[in-house]
């Protein structure tokens, strides 16, 4: 039996994780820590939580994704996504465990006009990328057994997201503006805590870095348009710029990723992205 440890337990991705560990309950026990239970920036609480067992794999969840938040909230948003993981590649290290981290299409500045490959050089616009740098950087130079996926643009039924937002808004209001000159790839968190499975149980040993998205392309108003005629919701919907739109946080305008690597290691094929919107949208209460 395979023992793994799940960070940032509450969140969006590990309740997907939840979802789709019940297909593998018979050759894989995953304990949840919640944020409350395991706050991953206190170095003696995490020491304190792999001596409860032997765990074979550690995946973290956890971290701060207030994107706009960030912004001024520098100190917190490294704690979490810095300090946290590097605490967490400390002890793995340590154990043998293998970490399983996650992270995020804004390391990159969005200046490309061809997917992002691993190789690729980063440069994040804002705090959240920044900050999940600087976490990817520490798990690098303290760990050797660790998988850092990148991924975009998650939704899912559980926690907040842009679906979510989208369906609330959609129904609230008769119109709805959204910007269209931001281009990457929307994400089902099901598809991603698929791939995580994947790693478990095929055991690959190929450490490193990994990009994971859903198949495709769109912007953000093709990603609204995508949920408001999946879901017959009648609403206005306008196509603006990101400067009609002012937030806190730049973000990068294009911020796709190339996911070759990934697909060659677990051989896969990646469901494309607005089929796998249809699915959520089926299971969505
Ligand atoms: N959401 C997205 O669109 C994308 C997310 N990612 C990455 O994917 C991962 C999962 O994201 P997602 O599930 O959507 O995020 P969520 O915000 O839904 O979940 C993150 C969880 O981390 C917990 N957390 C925050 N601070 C700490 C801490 N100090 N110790 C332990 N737990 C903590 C939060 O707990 P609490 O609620 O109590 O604060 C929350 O439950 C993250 O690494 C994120 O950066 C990458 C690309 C896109
Ligand atoms: C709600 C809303 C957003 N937008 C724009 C703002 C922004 O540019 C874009 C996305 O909106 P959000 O702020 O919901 O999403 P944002 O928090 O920027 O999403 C990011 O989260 C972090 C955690 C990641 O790692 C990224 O991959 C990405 O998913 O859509 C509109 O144009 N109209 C709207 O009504």
């Amino acid at each position: 039996m395979l023992r793994v440890l799940v960070t940032g337990g509450n969140g969006q991705l590990a309740n997907c994780i939840k979802e789709v560990s019940v297909n593998h309950k018979d050759s894989i026990n995953l304990v949840y820590r919640s944020s409350k239970e395991l706050d991953i920036t206190d170095r003696d609480a995490v020491y304190e939580a792999f001596q409860e067992e032997d765990y074979h794999y550690c995946i973290n969840t956890a971290a701060y994704t207030n994107v706009d938040g960030a912004e001024k909230d520098i100190e917190n948003a490294n704690l979490v996504n810095q300090i946290g993981p590097k605490n967490l590649a400390e002890v793995c290290n340590q154990n043998n465990i293998v970490l399983i981290h996650i992270s995020t299409d804004f390391v990159f500045d969005g200046m490309q006009s061809v997917p992002y490959s691993e190789k690729d050089s980063t440069n994040a616009l804002g705090e959240y990328g920044r900050s999940k740098l600087k976490g990817e950087q520490a798990i690098e130079s303290v760990c050797d057994k660790y998988f850092i996926i990148r991924t975009s643009w998650l939704y899912s039924g559980h926690g907040s997201n842009f679906l979510k937002s989208m369906l609330k808004y959609g129904r609230e209001r008769d119109s709805l503006s959204v910007v269209y000159d931001q281009v990457g790839t929307p994400t089902n968190a099901i598809d991603l805590a698929e791939v995580i499975f994947s790693i478990l149980r095929s055991r690959v040993d190929t450490y490193g870095i990994y990009h994971y998205s859903n198949e495709g392309v769109a912007s953000w108003y093709d990603f609204a348009k995508a949920i408001f005629d999946i879901n017959k919701v009648d609403v206005q919907l306008l196509p603006i710029r990101t400067d009609a739109y002012p937030l806190p946080a730049k973000r990068p305008s294009f911020s796709v990723l190339d996911k070759g690597k990934i697909k060659k290691l677990l051989k896969i094929e990646i469901p494309y992205w607005r089929d796998s919107l249809k699915k959520a949208c089926n299971t969505l209460e």
